[in-house]
């Protein structure tokens, strides 16, 4: 049905704002199914976590893979967890365009001295919280979601210093109603992602790597200058064709954020590097 990224500072009330927002759509009719993942839940402690970027990005793979594994049409995601890093929301949101679903980013913007004293506090209670260290770290290298950005679209704000946060604050109940809403051939503002071929898992095997898929999208753009030469088909402009592959490259085969590997099948990679030609060129 839909999935969620919660994004924010370490200690910014991302977790309270999932409560919020969990409960707040159990609260409609019908009652929809959801589910919340964070790092608790899957046993990650984020002072080890966030320790070095080996484990950091263990993190974000252990919580994508139970993302990946928890999307359907039939429940609510709520992916609690900073989100901080850009390259990675648009690894989950490639996730809910493969799964076909709605998608939303809930935004807690405090600022940092707020998180700073929330963590003390915690600290001082003996909750669990961030040590000073990793704290600065994660501060220092949040990335604000932005809704130029297609997998930071539609965002949802909310100002935990300022407002605090409650199911019935104004971000919550507008996320709520846009995960729920009805959809018919009219409506506009609602956006089911659909799935294409940067989403798609591709398979793969130990010993094919980025360079095959150079090899096999080469082959592919040869093939096709090739024909054009012997006048058959539309032309594309050689650049136009550089260019595409470029893009189909870096979208298939980015080493990702999240530790998945690239694609490596020739065969596959060739025919898909077709369909996204195709796609791209509008000649399907
Ligand atoms: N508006 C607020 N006023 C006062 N304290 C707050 C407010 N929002 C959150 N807090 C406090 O900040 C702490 C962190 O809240 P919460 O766990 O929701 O944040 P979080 O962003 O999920 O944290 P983490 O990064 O550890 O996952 C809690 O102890 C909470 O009581």
């Amino acid at each position: 049905m839909a999935l969620v990224v919660i994004c924010g500072q370490p200690c910014s009330g991302k977790s309270t704002a999932a409560l919020c927002l969990a409960s707040a759509l159990e609260a409609m009719e019908p009652k929809p199914k959801v589910r919340i993942i964070d790092e608790f839940s899957l046993n990650l402690s984020r002072n080890r976590s966030y320790a070095d970027m080996t484990a950091e990005k263990n993190l974000r793979g252990v919580l994508r893979s139970e993302v990946d594994r928890s999307l359907s049409k039939e429940n609510i995601t709520i992916v609690d967890s900073l989100n901080n890093i850009k390259g990675y929301r648009y690894e989950l949101w490639c996730l809910a365009r493969a799964a076909g679903i709605r998608y939303c980013v809930l935004f807690c913007d405090a600022e940092e001295n707020y998180c700073r004293e929330w963590n003390n506090n915690r600290q001082e209670k003996e909750e669990y919280s961030y040590e000073m260290k990793i704290f600065d770290d994660l501060i220092r290298r949040f990335e604000r979601p932005d809704c130029r950005n297609r997998w930071d679209c539609p965002l949802f704000e909310l100002f935990p210093s300022k407002d605090g946060i409650d199911k019935s604050s104004p971000a919550i109940t507008d996320a709520a109603s846009y995960l729920t809403r009805r959809v018919d051939s009219k409506t506009r503002d609602i956006k089911v992602l659909q799935p294409t071929i940067a989403t798609q898992n591709l398979r793969t095997t130990e010993s094919n790597t980025l360079y095959e898929l150079d090899k096999a999208t080469q082959e592919v753009v040869n093939a096709i200058v090739e024909a054009q030469n012997q006048a058959l088909g539309r032309r594309i402009g050689l650049p136009e064709l550089r260019s595409l592959r470029r893009t189909f490259i870096k979208l298939t085969g980015q080493t990702s954020l999240s530790g998945r590997p690239p694609p490596s099948d020739a065969d596959s990679a060739k025919r898909m590097f077709v369909d996204y030609l195709n796609r791209e060129i509008g000649a399907s």
